[in-house]
């Protein structure tokens, strides 16, 4: 499956766009500005139904008008599919699939799955765990997309425990109520762990691997960082029995897999407290790829990566190393504000865009003087 073209009315700085996409790497070019990072989230936003940039979709509008609407064409292996993503203030958004509405274009199945590293994701690297274990569950989605009900699963029996909590503190129900709902906890909380653990143990070796490539030393290294200690729902549930005095006065549960997080460590130091803002974009451009090579050795999908900016930070080596792993497998759009630092990036396999007074033109180097 490939993303074939992207369309676009009143997205942000464009009126409307038309662009198709290179089979492999594609290299979107334009000053400072001029929409670059605008055309990634579009191409997120047409194919996720989410901007990656906001959360709120009125900033998506392009300014005086009403309604944005992006159009996302795919050819898979059944044939050419289309998905769509209208949105107008104060309307629920309008997504479909070939056509036919549907509530999240995350559940189609065969839609495109997207990487992106835009300068904001720098989070993940930075932030708090919880922006981590989100990205982890979004990885196990996209190994294994019929896992996603285990952290469902999860977030309702935890959503009762709480509740649960409070009642027995506030003297509505006894105590006793409270063990049916540890073992459901621990339950659902263990195949949890075990997902998550899974998924990084499938990433972890290739990260170290490509984050040395980039040129990211002292040994780095990612790592599942699970709060609990149980190997199994007995162990869970024992851990939550000890702690039944203390979520009791908070009236939530403190201790579970909802308290899990990642580690990205150089040399055994977190790049979150201790990296500098180039090792931790390195480790978070190797952390993508990693996922990225995972995804597509267990699955029959690619995900398309989208880079922001990414080159300008990095040598003229590293570069090459970035543009090379790019080149590998699936496609990738990437943008920059000079072609010269995309090494190859005037190659005939390359498709070259460029972004000049809100229009997006095929750049055909032959043609220029
Ligand atoms: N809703 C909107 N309507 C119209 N223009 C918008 C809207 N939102 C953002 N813009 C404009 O988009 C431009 C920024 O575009 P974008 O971030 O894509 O630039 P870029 O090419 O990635 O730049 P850089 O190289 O500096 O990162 C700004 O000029 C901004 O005013």
């Amino acid at each position: 499956m490939r993303v074939v073209r992207l369309s676009l009315r009143n997205f942000r700085s464009y009126e409307s766009a038309d662009v198709e996409l290179g089979a492999g790497l594609t290299v979107v070019t334009g000053r400072n500005g001029a929409g670059k990072t605008n055309l990634l989230d579009a191409l997120y936003f047409g194919c996720t139904g989410r901007s990656a940039r906001t959360t709120n979709d009125r900033e998506l509008v392009r300014f005086g008008q009403k309604v944005t609407r992006v159009e996302v064409e795919t050819e898979a292996d059944d044939g050419p599919h289309r998905l769509s993503v209208g949105f107008e203030a104060g309307q629920p958004k309008r997504l479909t699939a070939d056509g036919v509405r549907v509530e999240r274009l995350l559940d189609v199945p065969g839609r495109p799955l997207v990487s992106v590293f835009l300068p904001d994701r720098l989070e993940l690297v930075k932030g708090t765990p919880s922006l981590r274990r989100a990205h982890v569950d979004q990885v196990v989605a996209a190994l294994w997309p019929a896992r996603t009900t285990t952290r469902r699963g999860y977030a309702q029996a935890l959503a009762q425990r709480n509740a649960l909590l409070t009642r027995v503190r506030d003297g509505a129900v006894s105590p006793t109520s409270l063990a049916a709902w540890d073992r459901e906890l621990a339950r659902h909380g263990i195949a949890l762990m075990a997902d998550r653990a899974a998924a990084i143990d499938a990433v972890a070796e290739r990260f170290g691997a490509i984050a040395a490539d980039l040129g990211l030393d002292g040994d780095p290294r990612v790592a599942y960082r699970p709060r609990s200690k149980a190997t199994d729902a007995d162990g869970l549930v024992a851990e939550l029995e000890e702690r039944r005095t203390s979520d009791l006065e908070r009236g939530f549960s403190g201790h579970g897999p909802h308290r899990d997080d990642l580690a990205l460590t150089r040399d055994g130091r977190e790049l979150r407290a201790y990296g500098s803002q180039g090792q931790q974009r390195l480790a978070l451009l190797a952390l993508l790829l990693a996922e990225r090579e995972a995804i597509a050795a267990t699955r029959d999908a690619v995900p398309v990566m989208l880079l922001d900016d990414v080159m300008s930070e990095l040598d003229r080596e590293r570069r090459g190393r970035l543009v090379e792993l790019l080149r590998g497998v699936g496609q990738s759009v990437v943008t920059t504000t000079d072609l010269e630092h995309v090494p190859g990036g005037d190659g005939a396999d390359v498709r070259r865009l460029r972004v000049e007074d809100g229009e997006v033109r095929a750049d055909d180097l032959r043609e220029q003087p």
